[in-house]
């Protein structure tokens, strides 16, 4: 794979779940933003959030994905709020390709209700909130070089096999040279 692949999109979109299946098909590195900046914190992105703030995390988070971008190509999970940046969409177009997976809100308060690990839905009104995010960030996600439907049925692995397809088809010879 000559450029990473960067998974963008809310959170439930996804970009974890079917980030780590592709990158399982495609037999590259798979890394996730949230996941090593709470290894290196030896905290949650929750702890984080409570204990130093939403815009320390977001520092973190710029310099993780700076890091992870200039290794070898692989599969990159980033946070929901990462590609609003546009110091992070221009680190990423650098050095990858980046795909939206594009999700409706009744499909993604589905997958986010039951779990409290998003800071930012602790509010009084999670849903209001998860709708008004989407409102605020889907001109951007539509941005990206690929946009992908993550509101089917298909399991992880069927959804990371369409996914695959779709770079093929968009993007002719990302995957195959190396
Ligand atoms: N295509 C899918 N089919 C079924 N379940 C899915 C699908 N995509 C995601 N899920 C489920 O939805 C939940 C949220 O997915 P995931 O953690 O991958 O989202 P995320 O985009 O990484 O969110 P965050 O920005 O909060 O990290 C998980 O339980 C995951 O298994
Ligand atoms: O959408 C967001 O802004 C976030 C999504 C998560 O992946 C975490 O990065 C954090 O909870 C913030
Ligand atoms: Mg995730």
């Amino acid at each position: 794979m000559k450029r990473h692949i960067v998974m963008i999109g809310m959170m439930g979109a996804g970009k974890t779940a079917v980030g780590s299946e592709l990158a399982r098909q495609l037999r590259v590195s798979f890394t996730d933003s949230d996941a090593e900046i709470e290894t290196a914190a030896a905290m949650s992105v929750s702890e984080i959030f409570a204990r130093d703030g939403e815009a320390f995390f977001r520092d973190r988070e710029t310099q993780i994905l700076a890091r992870i971008l200039q290794g070898r190509p692989g599969v990159v999970s980033t946070g929901g709020g990462a590609w609003m940046q546009a110091g992070n969409r221009e680190l990423i177009a650098a050095r990858g390709l980046s795909v939206w997976l594009k999700c409706d809100l009744v499909t993604l308060w589905q997958r986010v209700r039951q779990r409290s690990t998003r800071p930012l839905l602790r509010t009084a009104d999670p849903k209001g909130t998860l709708a008004r995010l989407i409102e605020q960030r889907y001109p951007t996600y539509a941005e990206a070089d690929i946009t992908f439907d993550a509101n089917s049925n298909d399991s992880i692995e069927t959804a990371a096999r369409r996914l695959i397809a779709q770079i093929r088809r968009e993007v002719p010879g990302l995957l195959e040279a190396k």
